[in-house]
């Protein structure tokens, strides 16, 4: 059988973050980075430099620290892009650059305001610009699915002339089917006459829930690369979900005659990884990554995959990394057992992060009787997420009931001292966050609340998530406990400090600080 090997250019930390409501800060975008890296992806797209100083410094930061794949940066065909991008990638290993501009006539007109030869021309001078300074230069026709295919033939010939070493087509808005995007692949790989010396890549959206669908037919005719993203995030309904994608050609290799260099058993990880980072939940039936993907419910499911896991089964759960001996550690449980079970889990952590890790786990087992894998997981990316601490909750104290006013008092610490403050709210969380945002005395809009167990039983840690939205970039907070006032609480003041780092409060200063 003759198998091609696909690239998996994973895109979650540019089009992914890109998902209304993720914000992800460099530290947390170095740690998916990371994992990215142990999965093997072969292009990491990690920012769009000229975007923002933040994504700048987040593209340089993992340019200088991630080793393995492509760290690609994105860019407009501005030379202040590819110039921004050049500058982020300059301590890669591998630095790629990628430039776009649409091609559809609805984007030249509407958006670009600029004639097909004018778009081919910046398409040509761009992609000449960014090879002076990488070998490795992506260029995308934004829209493609949706362009004159002839127009389009002659675009992806120009850059490739130019010294496009990848032409990725994308489907912009997940307008197209399978047949007719694999239709439009061949097309392109039948019509450019020097498509041989690029990769053809495809990055498809899900508007239509036909993402994945879309990015396998383009491999059945001949694409080389696909763009994807943990989970499926992305713009509007999101990009092609990386994890379906490379189980699909993993678990029919003898249908896609295809590949990928991918470690499967790090998939599970990156997607908790990643779903907890953004604050974006998997839904429980999701394929492959979903809380159900490997659950067995009915009598006669159970009894078949009892006699043999293959009547209900075509993966593996342990394929993707998903360990189901959920237990088993607790509060008598040392060190090594904590280290052993996170090398287990994937995580490769310096003893100094190992140490913060335990000292959490200690304070969880005590409040909690087992620690479950997925508490730990959550351990993990509450450390990874943790934001210099402005504001520092001390304690808090809420009285509620059917009959009584919900009432809050916090005690907030800052660098220059502490305050006290009280406040009533709809319900107990309501009176928390009320009385937060008194204490740290600006106002703080809230956007949206989440509460989730992350184990099962009585005793579950909860996982809070809040969004604060400012100057319009919405921010998110995370709060981990066995009791949800104090996981709302720790994720309304986590996410106040993020704020603060991200976008520079200046009430903050005024704070009023008490004291004794
Ligand atoms: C399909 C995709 O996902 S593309 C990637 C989308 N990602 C982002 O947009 C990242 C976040 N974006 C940003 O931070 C900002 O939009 C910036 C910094 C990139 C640009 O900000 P601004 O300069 O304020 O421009 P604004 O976003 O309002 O408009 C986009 C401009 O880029 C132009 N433009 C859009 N795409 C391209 C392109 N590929 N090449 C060149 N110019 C382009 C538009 O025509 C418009 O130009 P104009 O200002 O002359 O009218
Ligand atoms: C920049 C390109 C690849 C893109 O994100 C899209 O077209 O959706």
């Amino acid at each position: 059988m003759d198998t091609r090997i696909i690239r998996i250019f994973d895109t979650t930390l540019r089009d992914g973050e890109q998902t209304p409501g993720v914000t992800l800060n460099a530290a947390e975008k170095l740690e998916i980075a990371q994992t990215l890296a142990k999965l093997r992806v072969d292009i990491i797209e990690a920012g769009f430099p000229a975007a923002s100083p933040g994504d700048f410094a987040a593209v340089s930061e993992i340019a200088a620290k991630v080793r393995g794949p492509v760290i690609a940066g994105l860019a407009r065909t501005s030379s202040k892009d590819i110039d921004a991008a050049v500058n982020a990638l300059k301590k890669a290993e591998r630095p790629r650059i990628h430039t776009f501009i649409a091609t559809s006539d609805i984007h030249l007109q509407y958006k670009l305001k600029m004639t097909r030869d004018e778009v081919l021309a910046a398409a040509q001078d761009a992609v000449r610009h960014a090879r002076k300074f990488v070998d490795d230069v992506e260029f995308s026709a934004e829209d493609a699915s949706r362009s004159d295919r002839d127009y389009l033939c002659r675009v992806f010939t120009a850059a490739i002339a130019a010294g496009a070493t990848t032409i990725n087509i994308p489907d912009t808005v997940g307008y197209t089917t399978p047949d007719e995007f694999g239709a439009l692949i061949r097309y392109i790989r039948e019509h450019v006459p020097n498509i041989d010396q690029a990769v053809v890549s495809v990055h498809c959206h899900n508007d239509l829930g036909m993402a994945v669908a879309n990015s396998l037919a383009a491999v059945l005719n001949g694409a080389g690369q696909v763009e994807c993203t943990v989970n499926g995030l992305g713009e509007r309904a999101g990009n092609a979900a990386m994890e379906e994608i490379i189980m699909a050609l993993h678990t029919r290799p003898e249908y896609y005659r295809a590949a990928t260099g991918i470690d499967t058993s790090h998939i599970y990880r990156a997607s908790r990884l990643v779903s907890v980072l953004s604050g974006i939940a998997v839904q429980p039936n999701k394929a492959v990554v979903g809380d159900n993907a490997f659950a067995h419910e009915s009598g006669i499911h159970q009894h078949g995959v009892l006699n043999n896991a293959l009547t209900y089964e075509i993966m593996r759960p342990e394929t993707i990394g998903l360990n189901r001996n959920a237990l088993i550690l607790g509060k008598l449980s040392g060190r090594h057992a904590l280290e052993e079970r996170l090398k287990t889990l994937g995580y490769d952590l310096e003893p100094e992060r190992i140490n913060e890790i335990f000292v959490k786990f200690k304070e969880l087992a005590d409040r909690k009787k087992m620690v479950f894998d997925r508490d730990i997981e959550a351990l993990v990316a509450e450390k990874a997420s943790a934001m210099p601490e402005w504001f520092r909750l001390v304690n808090h104290h809420v009285v509620s009931g059917n009959q009584t006013t919900a009432t809050a008092m916090v005690r907030i610490e800052t660098d220059r001292g502490f305050t006290e403050q009280a406040a009533c709210g709809d319900g107990p969380v309501d009176a928390a966050f009320k009385a937060i945002e008194k204490a740290v005395g600006f106002p703080i809009c809230l956007k949206d609340y989440q509460i989730k167990a992350v184990t099962s039983g009585e005793d579950a840690l909860g996982e809070a998530t809040v969004w604060l939205e400012q100057d319009g970039r919405v921010i998110s907070g995370r709060g981990l406990s066995t009791d949800i006032i104090e996981a709302s609480a720790r994720a309304y003041v986590g996410a106040i400090n993020k704020l603060i780092a991200t976008c520079g409060h200046p009430a903050a200063g005024d704070m009023a600080a008490g004291g004794e």
